[in-house]
C-alpha cells in the first residue's frame, strides 16, 4: 500500500487557512483521493481537550510561554499517534490546518523561544515525519487582521495578541519557507478567493503530479 500523502495550511490568523482546507479536500476528492481533514492543536478528542486549555482567554492564570509550548506538542503527540499516522499508513492523504511551523512561527517567532529547543521537541514528537507539502498564506497583518474583525467569533489568546507578535510570526513563517522551498508553496492570500485557489490547485497539481 502507498502510504498516503501530508498536506498542511499554514499563516497567520485570518488569512483563509479554514476556507482553503475545505478547497483542498474536494480538490484532492474529485480526483478519486481519499482524505481526511484535521486541524491542530486538536483533531482527536483528547488533544481538542488540550486545545480548549491553550486557547482559553482568561487572565486568572497567565499560561507559562514553556507550558504553551509543551501543550503544543503534548496536542501533536496525541493526534500523530491516533490519527495522522494511521490515516497515512491506510493509504489517506491527511490535510492539516496548521502543524509544526506554526510552533516555530508562534512559540519561536512571536513568543522569542529558542528555536533549537522547538526542534529538539520536534524530532521527539515526530520522528522524521514531515510534510510532503505545506502551502503558506502570506498576506499584510492588517488585512488579515480586517478579515478576523468581519469573522465576528470571539478572540481566543492568541487572536488577542499585538500588532508586532503577527508581524514576527508572519516573518518567521516567510524565513522557514526560504528556508526549506521544495516542501513550501508561498501563497499569496491577499486576493480574491478565486485567485487564491486557483494559484492553490496549480500548485497541488504541480507537486502531485511529482509523487505518482
Ligand atoms: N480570499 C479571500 N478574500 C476575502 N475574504 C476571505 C478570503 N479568504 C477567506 N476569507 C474570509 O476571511 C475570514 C477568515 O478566513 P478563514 O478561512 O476563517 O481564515 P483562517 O482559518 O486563516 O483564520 C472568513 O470570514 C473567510 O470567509
Ligand atoms: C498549531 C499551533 C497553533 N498555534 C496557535 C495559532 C492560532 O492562534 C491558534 C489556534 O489555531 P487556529 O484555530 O488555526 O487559528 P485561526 O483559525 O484563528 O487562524 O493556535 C500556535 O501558537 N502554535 C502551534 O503550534
Amino acid at each position: 500500500m502507498t502510504p498516503g500523502r501530508f498536506i498542511t495550511l499554514e499563516g497567520g490568523e485570518g488569512v483563509g487557512k479554514s476556507t482553503n482546507v475545505d478547497f483542498v479536500c474536494d480538490w484532492l476528492s474529485a480526483r478519486g483521493i481519499d482524505v481526511l481533514r484535521t486541524r491542530e492543536p486538536g483533531g482527536t478528542p483528547r488533544a481538542e481537550a488540550i486545545r480548549a486549555l491553550l486557547l482559553d482567554p482568561t487572565p486568572q492564570e497567565p499560561l507559562d510561554e514553556t507550558a504553551e509550548l509543551l501543550l503544543m506538542f503534548a496536542a501533536r503527540a496525541q493526534h500523530l499517534a491516533a490519527k495522522i499516522r494511521p490515516a497515512l499508513a491506510r493509504g489517506v492523504w491527511v490535510v492539516c490546518d496548521r502543524f509544526t511551523d506554526a510552533t516555530f512561527a508562534y512559540q519561536g517567532g512571536g513568543r522569542g523561544l529558542d528555536e533549537t529547543r522547538i526542534a529538539t521537541l520536534e524530532a521527539l514528537v515526530q520522528d522524521d515525519l514531515q510534510p510532503d507539502l505545506t502551502l503558506l498564506l502570506d498576506m499584510p497583518v492588517e488585512a488579515a487582521q480586517h478579515r478576523v474583525e468581519r469573522r465576528g467569533t470571539t478572540r481566543d489568546r492568541f487572536e488577542s495578541e499585538r500588532q508586532n507578535f503577527f508581524t514576527a510570526v508572519r516573518e518567521s513563517y516567510l524565513s522557514r519557507a526560504a528556508q526549506a522551498p521544495a516542501r513550501f508553496a508561498v501563497i499569496d492570500a491577499d486576493r480574491e478567493l478565486d485567485a487564491v485557489q486557483a494559484s492553490i490547485a496549480d500548485n497541488l497539481a504541480e507537486r502531485s503530479a511529482l509523487w505518482s
